[in-house]
């Protein structure tokens, strides 16, 4: 109806992820709703300072909160489940000035939509695609039609044994500038320092509902756990506007620094709830692409955000 198609395409895009949950879930998220926080450090690399001017990759350690996610907006879906990827991770710097800068990467290289409005489109189609409607239903034409979604669905990794053996990938491109001026494209990769592992399918269905939500803190009361923060350099004439144009595995990668995760955060749930990480809130040194993906994320994080704190 035209009250809805009047709301701006980020907030219907929350509509159509609260509504995809059979929600709303007082207090949590629209999407990426279970999740798990821990706190650490980070320390760049002797090379990050070359690729930007950026303060937390000057050399100084900065302390840093990290929360892993399930995506969908359903605050109870198991880990294990299919429809839990892909998994999330958000990075909050704090840098020496006091203020902060974000990281907010999935477990997926790719994107299923260059657009918002047609990631809208792909929304739509699976909430029109219920156990009662004929095949070919919504869902199915929408990826028979859109490669890049089919292509996103069909690379999703299985479940991981923890969030400490989970690689994320940035998908979204961000400029880099140096203090000599000098700008290159890139998107983050983090890789866990303990080893990609993820769970058979077999091993999958023998987890409890919140094995990783249960393990992640486990893990830290007995150890850290470390990821290598790279960046995958665009060459020239690679699509840095475009989340679903995924750049050859052959380009460089340049080691940013290290990030160390090294306790639980007390009572992870309420810290979950009065924290928003926003991909766009960003130091000099790097600055958005003209990607339409990235550049809507804030305005549906911030609606998420504020319908969760009204709660
Ligand atoms: C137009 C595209 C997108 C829409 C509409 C969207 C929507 C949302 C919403 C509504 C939330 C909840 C935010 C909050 O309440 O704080 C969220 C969280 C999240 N999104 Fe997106 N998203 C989009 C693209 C992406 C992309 C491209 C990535 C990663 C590459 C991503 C990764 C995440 C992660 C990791 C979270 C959880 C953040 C946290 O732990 O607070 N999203 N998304």
């Amino acid at each position: 109806d035209e009250g809805q198609s009047a709301k701006p395409v980020t907030e219907q895009l929350v509509d159509t992820l609260t509504k995809l949950a059979n929600g709303p879930y007082k207090g949590y998220r629209a999407n990426h709703a279970k999740g798990i926080m821990a706190q650490g450090s980070f320390t760049p690399s002797a090379e990050a300072a070359s690729i930007s001017k950026a303060p937390h990759l000057q050399g100084a350690t900065s302390p840093v909160l990290v929360r892993f996610s399930d995506a969908t907006g359903v605050p109870t879906i198991p880990d294990a489940d299919g429809n839990a990827m892909p998994k999330g991770m958000a990075i909050r710097f704090t840098l020496p000035d006091g203020g902060s800068t974000d990281i907010v990467v999935i477990s997926v290289n790719g994107f299923p939509a260059a657009t918002p409005e047609e990631f809208l489109g792909l929304l739509n189609a699976v909430a029109a695609s219920g156990p009662d409607v004929a095949s070919p239903k919504p869902v199915e034409q929408f990826l028979a039609s859109h490669p890049a979604a089919m292509k996103f669905v069909t690379t999703l990794k299985p479940a991981p044994q923890s969030f400490a053996t989970q690689a994320f990938y940035g998908v979204n491109a961000f400029a880099f500038t140096n203090a000599q001026g000098q700008t290159q494209y890139g998107r983050y990769r983090i890789v866990p320092m303990a080893g990609e592992h993820y769970l058979t399918k077999e091993e999958a269905a023998k987890q409890t509902p919140n094995y990783l939500m249960d393990e992640l803190p486990a893990r830290l009361e007995k150890q850290e756990a470390k990821y290598r923060i790279l960046l995958q350099i665009a060459d020239a004439g690679d699509d840095v506007d475009n989340p679903t144009a995924i750049w050859p595995e052959d380009r460089k990668l340049v080691e940013l620094g290290t990030l160390t995760l090294k306790n639980p955060v007390a009572d992870s749930l309420q810290a979950e709830k009065s924290i928003m990480f926003n991909p766009l809130m960003l130091p000099e040194g790097i600055a958005p692409s003209k990607d339409p993906v990235l550049l809507a994320r804030p305005a549906a994080y911030a609606v998420s955000y504020s319908r969760r704190l009204a709660d």
